[in-house]
This record gives structure tokens, sequence and C-alpha cells, in this order.
């Protein structure tokens, strides 16, 4: 499906062709602007995306990332910086705990929680403990990430982690985010959906878009679905992959792959934008 399907979906669609200005557009990064890497350093926008995201700018309310990823990290890899048309954009790293303004700078961001550090320490025995001493680890200081991606076998080893990783995370008041080949343990202070809304709020958006592609978007899309019954049209994209399919049946849009969203921002722009 690569048509909006959705009745509320095309009622979104008519509210941001008539309303471009009052229009929120948000996107996760990692599988939806970003394609899938082994190596999360690797990870890089897809230069579609940016260019198109660049011509969004100077017509929407605002155009925001919305990842767990450090703002910082988000703004390096998308390479946003700088990208004219992109002057007035939005990150909200961490799942919202983080944030970027290009018109401000510098990254704001409360102090870690102290859980985290002490995961940290815990974590390279209790991974020994599970014959996974050799896991990939993220540190984001608000979370730590286990990386099963690239290795044999991916999945048995998530299910090797899955019960002691939340006993870990549990014991010290964090919670467990399960995504594509990863478990990340995290500080609960915030989600995808609370940040999404204070930027409608913020922003004033008279209508939403997110865009996803995992389980950490789906309080995104709950929110998106609160805010239509309070009136405000969203449109939900997903960006579908064969690794996780829990977005498709709740999106007016589903797209395959990173790729094609940049292909379907560059359309839209070119319908939006001059
Ligand atoms: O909210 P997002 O922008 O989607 O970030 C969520 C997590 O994504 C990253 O992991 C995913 O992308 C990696 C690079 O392509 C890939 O190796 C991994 O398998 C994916 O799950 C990131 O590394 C995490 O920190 C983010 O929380």
């Amino acid at each position: 499906m690569t048509e909006i399907v959705t009745a509320a979906g095309a009622d979104a669609m008519a509210a941001i062709r008539r309303d471009p200005a009052g229009t929120l557009l948000a996107l996760d990064f990692d599988g939806t602007l970003a394609p899938i890497v082994d190596d999360p350093a690797a990870a890089r926008a897809n230069p579609g995306a940016i260019a198109a995201l660049g011509r969004l700018g100077p017509v929407f309310a605002r155009v925001a990332i919305v990842t767990g990823r450090p703002a910082e990290a988000a703004l390096r890899l998308g390479r946003f910086a700088g990208v004219p048309g992109l002057e007035a954009m939005t990150i909200l790293g961490q799942y919202g705990a983080e944030r970027w303004d290009a018109p401000s700078g510098p990254t704001v961001a409360p102090p870690p929680p102290r859980a985290v550090g002490e995961v940290e320490h815990a974590l390279p025995d209790l991974l020994e403990g599970l014959g996974l001493g050799d896991l990939r680890v993220e540190h984001k200081s608000r979370a730590i990430v286990l990386h099963t991606r690239g290795r044999r076998d991916p999945d048995a080893d998530l299910a090797t982690l899955d019960g002691p990783v939340r006993e870990l995370a549990a014991r010290h008041g964090l919670m467990v985010e399960p995504g594509k080949s990863v478990v990340e343990i995290r500080s609960s202070e915030t989600d995808k959906g609370v940040a999404l809304r204070g930027l409608q709020r913020e922003t004033g958006a008279r209508q939403v878009v997110f865009a996803g592609d995992d389980l950490g978007d789906l309080p995104a899309y709950d929110a998106v679905d609160r805010m239509r019954t309070e009136g405000i049209p969203g449109l939900l994209v997903a960006s579908a992959s064969h690794e996780q399919d829990a977005l498709v049946a709740r999106s007016d849009l589903v797209l395959p792959g990173p790729a094609a969203v940049a292909a379907w921002l560059g359309s839209l722009a070119d319908d939006l934008a001059a």
C-alpha cells in the first residue's frame, strides 16, 4: 500500500493541503529517515529525505525529529544542522527527554538518572553470565542499548536477554524498550507520545503527521489517535519492514522503508512547497 487508505488519513491529508502552515511534521530517525545498519554509529539519514525536509521546513509549522537517539546523535547522523529550510527544526531526543532547536543551538537535557549508571556498572557481569559478553552495547547517558543485529542468531540472543534485562531494569526503577534487534534499558520519564503532544501544543499545530517504524513509536501513534478524538487531524505513516509490522495495521500510509519515505516526502514537497 503506497496510498492513503483510511478516511482519517484522507481527512488529515486534505487538512495538510488546505493549511500547511498549521501542520506539524514529526519523524522517527532510525528505520524511518535512516536505513537500518548493523553499527548504530554508521546510520545516516537518507539524503533525499534531508533535501525534502529542507523544502518542507518553510511551509509547515514545524519539522521535528522524535527519536530514541540522543538529540546530538540524531543531529550529527542526520546532518540536519545548517540545511537551508531547517532553520526552525526541533529534535526531541531520548524519547523527548532531550531537545535541540535549530534557532537556539545546544542540546537541552536534564542530568542523566543515576540508575542508568548503576545498570551500566552491573551489566558486564550479567552479560558475561549469559554468554553474551561480546554484545554491542550503546551508551546513551539516559539509556543503555544492547544490540543483537549482525550476530549469528539475533532473536535467540534477545530471548536470552529478556528476563534478566527486565529484572535488572526493574531493580533500578528503569523500563525496558524493545526494538528491532535491540533491547534498551531506559528511564521511563517520557515517551514519544508525550513528546509529540507537547510539540503539537507548543506549536499550536492544527494537524499532525507522524512517521515511524518500530515499537517505540507506538506511544506517538496513541497520541495521534487521541488528538483525532479532539478534532486534530493526524496522518500516521509507517516505514514498513519485514522486521516489524506492529505499526502497519494502524497506519494511514504504509511505505516500504526509508527510501520510500524519502520519496514520499519529496512528493509532498513538490505538492506543497514552491
Ligand atoms: O527512535 P529511533 O530513531 O527509531 O531510535 C530507536 C533506536 O534505534 C537505533 O537502533 C536501530 O538502528 C540501528 C542503526 O540502524 C540498528 O543497528 C538497530 O538494530 C536498530 O534497532 C539506536 O541504536 C538506538 O539507540 C535507538 O534507541
